[in-house]
């Protein structure tokens, strides 16, 4: 097969936007006049209608990719959406050598990986998305060294790669840390491979160390492993290339190394953190009594944790084989929730649980165990008028306020999804600022939510423009 033509991506949209990581976003110098970014403009007066579609996994998808870095030939992953983070990533492993060529339209991703000439990661793009990390785990399997940027802080706090440093090491790589960069190399031109605890339980983690370990030139261990159904369905797409895996979705995972994977074609899955999102807003922005239907999502993915609570709460969910059929009740009761890994309760549903608790007739709490700082959502959905307190790790959410719309700060993927789903249950308009954190993981969010019956569009604006230079708001 001829090479992938170095710079192949069909067109689709997205407004060019400078990536800041936001706890990073500096206040303009005074020559600074302009700023464009997107926002989404949301209206709470029409009611979700449905129905909805779901796209494929971020979180799967991006392991894949780096995946296809263990095979020398073109592989393609079908079941991919159009993100930011996989335009991002695509250009992460372009940087290395390999074609990358995405049909957006088609959502399908080929990378022919033949050849590596610069197994390296740069900063300028590791510092845009996080899972540029897993360029580690892949190209230290792949060439045996590998030169890649720490990823830095993130939106909501820190979030450390230690375990994915340590891992290595005890799978056999010489690590370095210099300059902001990870320097990785082998002794004998390969990973020996090793055991590994994961203290604690770590998807980025799990992933990476699967990359480093299936072509290793020994046998390889993870405990404590992650068994998130994106672990497990990028393993599956690794066993399908050739590795050797055993204990994929329990908490001890065996690899034994194998010289090389083969390329092929592997289909991504359906984005759980998207269906469960999409539940939630048919909880409380749909008419009572009146179903919504959501496609294409894998339900059982959710966990049956998250399904429970929502039960608790009076929703009606029927979770069939064609669709996820949600009725929203009159009224929704208060049901507490605190994340933690697979099977438990998601870190990335908890901004969305925080809406739909604003909505019920009492109190009740979020806890996250995961990252015990992600309530970056909370000031801005107090602004539209939500009654909550953060103590610690854990937000306590009074049900019932009057909420009214008002101009509000992404600061992070769910905590920009939050926003959305809390405009649509506000009085009048709601704009949603900084909309490149949404683009990182939700497909086209704006025209499905549209298209199920919600007033939103996309538009672009002035980040730093003073009040008396904004143009005027159309209501
Ligand atoms: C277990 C879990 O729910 N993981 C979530 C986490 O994955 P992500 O891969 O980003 O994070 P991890 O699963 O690695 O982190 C889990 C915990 O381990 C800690 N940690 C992680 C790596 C490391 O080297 N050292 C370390 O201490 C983290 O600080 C965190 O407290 O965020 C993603 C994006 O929101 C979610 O999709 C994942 O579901
Ligand atoms: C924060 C998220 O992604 P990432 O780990 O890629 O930053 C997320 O999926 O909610």
């Amino acid at each position: 097969m001829s090479p992938l033509p170095t710079n192949n991506f069909t067109h689709r949209r997205f407004h060019p936007a400078p990536f800041l990581i936001s706890h990073s976003v500096q206040p303009p110098s005074s020559h600074q006049h302009c700023c464009p970014m997107d926002k989404l403009v949301v209206r709470g007066e029409s009611s979700l209608q449905g129905p909805l579609t779901v796209s494929g996994s971020k979180n799967t998808a991006l392991p894949l990719m780096a995946a296809t870095l263990l095979a020398k030939g073109p592989s393609t992953i079908t079941n991919v959406p159009d993100l930011r983070d996989v335009r991002t990533f695509s250009k992460v492993i372009r940087h290395g050598g390999p074609a990358v060529a995405f049909d957006a339209d088609a959502h399908t991703l080929s990378v022919d990986a033949t050849t590596i000439e610069t197994p390296v990661a740069p900063y300028e793009l590791v510092k845009k998305m996080r899972a540029s990390f897993y360029m580690l785990g892949a190209l230290l399997g792949r060439c045996g060294t590998a030169k890649v940027s720490l990823p830095g802080g993130c939106a909501w706090g820190p979030r450390p790669v230690d375990l994915h440093i340590e891992g290595m090491k005890q799978f056999g790589a010489d690590i370095e840390l210099d300059e902001g960069y990870v320097h990785a190399s082998t002794p004998n031109g390969g990973l020996a491979g090793g055991t590994f605890r994961l203290e604690p339980v770590s998807v980025g983690a799990t992933i990476n160390l699967l990359l480093a370990a299936v072509t290793a030139q020994g046998g390889s261990k993870i405990e404590n492993a992650a068994k998130e159904p994106d672990v497990v369905a990028f393993g599956r797409a690794l066993q399908e290339m050739g590795a050797q895996i055993d204990g994929l979705g329990t908490r001890t995972i065996e690899v034994q190394g194998v010289d090389a994977l083969n390329a092929g074609t592997f289909r991504n899955t359906p984005d759980r953190i998207e269906l469960g999102t999409f539940i939630l807003m048919a909880a409380t922005a749909a008419e009572p009594g009146r179903p919504v239907d959501i496609h294409e999502g894998t339900h059982e993915h959710l966990g049956p944790v998250f399904k429970e609570k929502l039960a608790e709460t009076g929703v009606d969910v029927s979770y069939g084989t064609e669709a996820v059929t949600v009725t929203r009740p009159e009224t929704l009761r208060p049901v507490s929730v605190e994340t933690s890994p697979f099977p438990g309760f998601a870190t990335d549903l908890q901004a969305q649980w925080t809406v739909l608790l604003s909505r019920t007739d009492g109190t009740a709490t979020v806890t996250d165990t995961i990252y015990d700082d992600r309530f970056k959502h909370v000031p801005e959905l107090q602004r539209l008028g939500m009654e909550i307190e953060v103590d610690g790790n854990t937000a306590t959410i009074h049900g019932g306020a009057p909420l009214k719309g008002a101009k509000v700060m992404s600061t992070d993927l769910r905590a920009g999804v939050s926003l959305v789903m809390a405009g649509m249950l506000a009085e009048g308009r709601t704009d949603v600022l900084r909309v490149y954190h949404l683009d990182r993981g939700y497909e086209d969010l704006e025209d499905k939510l549209r298209g199920a019956g919600v007033s939103i569009h996309r538009e672009a604006y002035d980040e730093f423009a003073e009040p008396d230079q904004a143009p005027a708001q159309d209501g």
